[in-house]
């Protein structure tokens, strides 16, 4: 693995896999795995956790942190990180300019699905919101979209292939 493969942020919105995935791409490369949702101003959880949505002002103090965590792991780390918009994406890379995007793609009807079927802090309600905030990531952003309505193993799977091309 490349020194330049060592800081991954696992992006997408609620409920597409970010957590697990990331945990799996962490394993696979030996490295260790942070929870975005651990990095959240305590303000913000009990925002999402009373139904209403982040904004840019209660994300940007967030990212940051993703950032900084990310760029003071030297040995490398995996961030399960929404990283929803392109501004904020590049307000990771502005803190940790060698960040590589790995975004998971899941239908709108399996997110709910899925949202529906665990007990977590973010409310199924908010998964209109968080589709209307994401901006594919585009192709001249580092990393890689993979397809995340697949089982997890084949999720990371195309993954590394992408990170190693
Ligand atoms: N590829 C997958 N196929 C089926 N279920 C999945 C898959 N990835 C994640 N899940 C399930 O969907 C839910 C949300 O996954 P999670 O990793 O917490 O997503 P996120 O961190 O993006 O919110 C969890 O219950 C998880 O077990
Ligand atoms: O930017 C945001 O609106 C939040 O960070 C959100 O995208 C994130 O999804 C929450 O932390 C919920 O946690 P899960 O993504 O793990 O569901």
């Amino acid at each position: 693995m490349s020194a330049n493969l060592r800081h991954i942020v696992v992006a997408g919105p609620s409920g597409s896999g970010k957590s697990s995935v990331g945990r799996a791409l962490a394993d696979h490369f030996g490295l260790p795995f942070i929870d975005g949702d651990d990095l959240h101003p305590a303000a913000n959880i009990a925002k999402m956790s009373a139904g209403t949505a982040l904004d840019d002002a209660d994300r940007m103090p967030w990212l940051d942190i993703v950032a900084s965590t990310l760029a003071a792991a030297s040995e490398g780390l995996v961030v399960a990180c929404s990283a929803l918009a392109r501004r904020y994406r590049d307000q990771i890379l502005r803190g940790c300019p060698d960040a590589m995007f790995i975004e998971l793609r899941v239908p709108a009807a399996e997110l709910e699905r899925r949202m529906l079927a665990r007990s977590h802090f973010m409310p199924p309600a908010l998964l209109r919101s968080q589709l209307e905030a994401w901006e594919p990531l585009g192709e001249d952003e580092p990393g890689a979209s993979v397809a995340a309505d697949q089982p997890i193993a084949d999720v990371v799977a195309e993954a590394v292939a992408a990170l190693e091309d």
